[in-house]
């Protein structure tokens, strides 16, 4: 009996290429062809290029995107990131007799990923039934099964329906980076750069928000560095002005800030007498310029339309604030004035940070004292922002960030003993719930002092500075229909203000009645030189 002969094979086999060429394609087909092979050619060299002339890290990280994009679907199956969709489709109900059920479809969110140093960045596009929520609690199963050190989602504030989910593979905290400042004049004074969050996301702090910071933490962890990056940032902008009140030292030329002092328009050291001119002094400029905002800059507050040079924004950075708040306990007059300067103080700074934002004052406030009596609370608590570098204790932390750091353990800068984190700070801020932890770069007094005596020549008395604002009296007069304007005139106001100083006033303006908002004791606050 012959044997049946095998069944063609349903694949065409050898002959499959020979087979193609015997079939006449039209012309436009060899053409749609031929692009969609130059595009794929033109896309593998792009990437190619990329990855080549990228650093090792990013490189390490485009190797990380592409696994984390193949393995996408079974991960997200996983971690039940899917949602299984049961409705037939139109096409479906029509095509399906009513006997068979349609396959339920698996929709899985679609990701894309964008690459850098520190890790991959993961763009999710949502489906129904998996969101936000779903992400973060599976944070740390994405980063075990991805190899991170951390991840993290968030909504993508462009797009509705998107999230943002970052894949750290490098701990940023941990990487100590240095700013040698450029003496640039920064184009946005409203924005810091403070530095990298612990996403590798720039941590960039709104000042024109911020009416006054808290920078606690214990000694040699970074405070000096932050006010060093702030000045060297701000110094070459004429729009700023700053003044520091330093309570570990006596005088202007001793201490952190000896080398700077040609760019602060006032100093006061650790004396109170001395601080409590400063403060009353910056207190009443305060006063003049909220006279004079709705007349000069036709504003409610001075973000509005920005610093400029005649009114500029003021920082006054006390360091070592403790010293000018402390309780002192005693009868004896020496310790009852010193404990009414401090309270008079208390009362200054809190006016002055409440109520400065408007007319263009920044303050900051710096200690090393691991107390809750640091800094009053009637200042901490109207200061929107707080950034603690590494602490003894949570009590210490509590002491700089509130009470909710005890709710934040991960957070807490107590942990933060080991030396990778000198230079990483806490913060938090008053809009947002929870905190974040930021790199924050190492900018050196030396380089500091490089751009305080380059900009020397910017400085300038703030209040010397109105008097070129302050409209004229007859501008001041009561317009028809108006009714008169009760207080002084206050382009006279603004000229008494500087009376005291006539120009080309040498540097140490300290003595009785030079200094023109508060006359200030014999050897106390100090002035760079006017130019
Ligand atoms: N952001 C940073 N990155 C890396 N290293 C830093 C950083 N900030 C500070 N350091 C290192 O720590 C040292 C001490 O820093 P810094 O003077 O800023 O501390 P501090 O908190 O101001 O101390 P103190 O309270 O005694 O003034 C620096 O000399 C530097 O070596």
């Amino acid at each position: 009996m012959p044997t049946p002969s095998p069944s063609p094979s349903p694949s065409p086999g050898p002959d499959l290429l020979p087979t193609l060429a015997r079939l006449r394609f039209p012309p436009i087909t060899w053409y749609v062809l031929g692009a969609a092979l130059l595009v794929l050619l033109s896309w593998l060299i792009v990437i190619t290029v990329r990855y080549l002339v990228a650093d090792p890290e990013t490189r390490a990280s485009i190797r990380q995107a592409f696994w984390i994009r193949r393995r996408w679907h079974r991960l997200a199956r996983a971690l039940s990131l899917v949602t299984t969709d049961r409705v037939p489709t139109l096409g479906q109900t029509i095509v399906i007799d009513g006997q068979r059920r349609p396959e339920p479809k698996i929709l899985t969110p679609s990701i894309r990923t964008k690459c850098d140093p520190y890790g991959v960045h993961v763009t999710v596009n949502t489906v129904p039934g998996v969101g936000l929520d779903d992400f973060q609690k599976n944070a740390a199963y994405l980063a075990d099964a991805w190899g991170c050190v951390r991840v993290g989602a968030d909504k993508d504030p462009d797009k509705r329906g998107r999230l943002l989910v970052r894949a750290v593979r490098i701990e940023p905290l941990a990487r100590k980076t240095t700013w040698v400042p450029d003496g640039k004049v920064p184009t946005d004074l409203s924005r810091w750069h403070l530095g990298l969050d612990e996403y590798a996301r720039p941590a960039v702090l709104h000042v024109a928000d911020v009416p006054g910071m808290v920078v606690g933490g214990l000694p040699g962890k970074g405070k000096s560095a932050l006010i060093n990056a702030l000045i060297s940032r701000l110094a070459p902008s004429r729009t700023v002005q700053f003044a520091v009140a330093d309570g570990k030292v006596k005088k202007a030329h001793e201490g952190d800030y000896a080398d700077i002092t040609d760019r602060l328009f006032a100093f006061a050291g650790a004396d109170l007498e001395e601080a409590n001119a400063l403060f009353k002094r910056l207190a009443r400029l305060r006063d003049e310029r909220s006279e004079l905002l709705r007349q000069t800059l036709k504003v409610r507050g001075m973000w509005e339309v920005g610093p400029t040079p005649e009114w500029p924004l003021v920082v006054l950075v006390i360091d070592e604030a403790h010293t000018f708040f402390r309780d002192f306990k005693g009868s004896d007059p020496a310790t009852r004035r010193r404990a009414e300067l401090a309270r008079e103080n208390v009362i200054l700074v809190e006016e002055l940070v409440k109520m400065g934002r408007n007319t263009g004052f920044l303050i900051v406030l710096i200690t090393q004292k691991p107390t809750g009596d640091a800094i009053p609370t009637a200042i901490r608590d109207v200061c929107s922002v707080a950034l603690s570098f590494a602490q003894r204790s949570t009590e210490a932390a509590v002491a700089t960030l509130g009470e909710n750091i005890r709710q934040w353990k991960d957070m807490d800068p107590s942990t933060m003993q080991h030396s990778d984190y000198v230079g990483v700070a806490v913060m938090a801020r008053d809009s947002h719930e929870g905190f974040l932890r930021v790199r924050t770069p190492y900018v050196s007094a030396d380089d500091t002092a490089r751009i305080a005596r380059a900009t020397a020549h910017l400085t300038a008395d703030p209040a010397d500075l109105l008097t070129s604002l302050a409209p004229a009296p007859s501008a001041l007069a009561t317009a028809p229909g108006q009714a008169p304007e009760s207080g002084p005139d206050l382009r006279t106001k603004a000229a008494r203000a500087v009376s005291t100083s006539s120009p080309g006033t040498p540097a140490d303006l300290t003595g009785p009645g030079s200094t023109p908002l508060a006359p200030a004791s014999p050897g106390s606050t100090q002035r760079a030189p006017r130019r």
